[in-house]
C-alpha cells in the first residue's frame, strides 16, 4: 500500500510559496493496483512519482508518503524505477549491470533479464556509448527483472521506435504477476487505455481527478476526455495566435 497524507511539495521556499507543485494532496494506492498518472506539462505528475520512490524528500512540510508503512528509503529493495535518464551504471555493460543488480536485488531474476536483453538485441558494450533508445530498454530490462513489488515508471514510451512500444506493453503485461503496484506516468494515453486500472490527474497543484478505468469507461469517457475536462482545455484557444491585431 503506497499511502500519503497532505503531501506537500515545492522546489522553492515551502514558506513563501504559493504555487506549490503539491498542494495537500492525500493519495492511496492499494497492493496490486496499476494507476497512471497523468495531466499537462509542468503539473507535478514526475515529481509526485519521486517522492512516491524515495528519489525526492518533502522538506518542512506535510507528511512523507510510505510504502507499506515505511519510506520508501526502507524498502529500496522492493522498488523499481524506469526513468527516461536511466539508474544504470553508465560504464557497465549490458552483462555486468546483471552481475551488479544480482548483487543488490534479492529478487532479481537473472535468467529473464538476460531474456529481455537478447530479445531487445542489447549488444555488450558501455551504457554510455548506447543509443537513447538502447539505454531505455536497458532500463527496462532491468526494472521488470527485479521483480519488485513497486514498479515507478516515468514517459517508458519516450526515445523507444513504433515497434519497440508496441512490444514493451506486452511485454510489461506479460512480466506483471498482479502483485506489482505499478505507477506510471505518461502522455501517450491511448497506449494505456486498457491496460491501466485507476487514472490520476494532476492539476494545479491537487489530484484533480482519481477515478477507476472502469467507471470511466462505463461513463462512455476515455482518458483523453477525462484529461480534457479535467484541465478545463480549450479547443481554440491556438486561434490566439492568429487572430489579426486591430
Ligand atoms: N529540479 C527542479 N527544480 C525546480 N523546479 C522544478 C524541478 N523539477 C521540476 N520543477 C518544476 O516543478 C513543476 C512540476 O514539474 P514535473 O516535472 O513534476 O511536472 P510533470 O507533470 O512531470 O511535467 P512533464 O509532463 O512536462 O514531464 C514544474 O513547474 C517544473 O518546472
Amino acid at each position: 500500500m503506497i499511502e500519503g497524507k497532505q503531501i506537500f511539495f515545492t522546489y522553492g521556499f515551502a514558506e513563501t510559496d504559493k504555487n506549490p507543485v503539491l498542494n495537500y494532496v492525500d493519495l492511496q494506492i492499494p497492493d496490486g493496483q496499476i494507476v497512471g498518472l497523468f495531466g499537462e506539462n509542468g503539473a507535478g505528475k514526475s515529481t509526485l512519482l519521486r517522492l512516491m520512490a524515495g528519489l525526492l524528500v518533502q522538506k518542512d512540510r506535510g507528511c512523507q508518503i510510505l510504502l507499506d508503512g515505511k519510506p520508501a528509503t526502507q524498502v529500496r529493495g522492493e522498488i523499481a524505477c524506469i526513468f527516461e535518464e536511466g539508474t544504470f551504471l553508465p560504464d557497465l555493460t549490458p552483462k555486468q549491470y546483471g552481475d551488479f543488480l544480482a548483487d543488490f536485488f534479492p529478487k532479481f531474476d537473472r535468467a529473464y533479464y538476460d531474456k529481455l536483453t537478447a530479445f531487445f538485441k542489447l549488444e555488450e558494450k558501455a551504457a554510455k556509448h548506447m543509443s537513447r533508445g538502447q539505454k531505455a530498454k536497458l532500463e527496462i530490462a532491468a526494472g521488470l527483472a527485479k521483480r519488485t513489488k513497486y514498479i515507478f515508471m516515468d514517459e517508458p514510451f519516450l526515445g523507444k521506435d513504433a515497434l519497440t512500444r508496441q512490444d514493451f506493453m506486452k511485454i510489461l503485461s506479460g512480466s506483471l504477476t498482479g502483485e506489482e503496484t505499478l505507477i506510471l506516468v505518461t502522455h501517450e494515453l491511448e497506449s494505456v487505455e486498457t491496460f491501466i486500472d485507476r487514472a490520476i490527474v494532476v492539476h494545479k497543484g491537487k489530484l484533480a481527478a482519481d477515478v477507476e478505468m472502469d467507471d470511466l469507461h462505463h461513463e462512455g469517457k476515455n482518458l483523453m476526455v477525462l484529461l480534457k475536462e479535467t484541465v478545463g482545455y480549450d479547443e481554440n484557444a491556438y486561434r490566439d495566435l492568429f487572430a489579426e491585431e486591430e
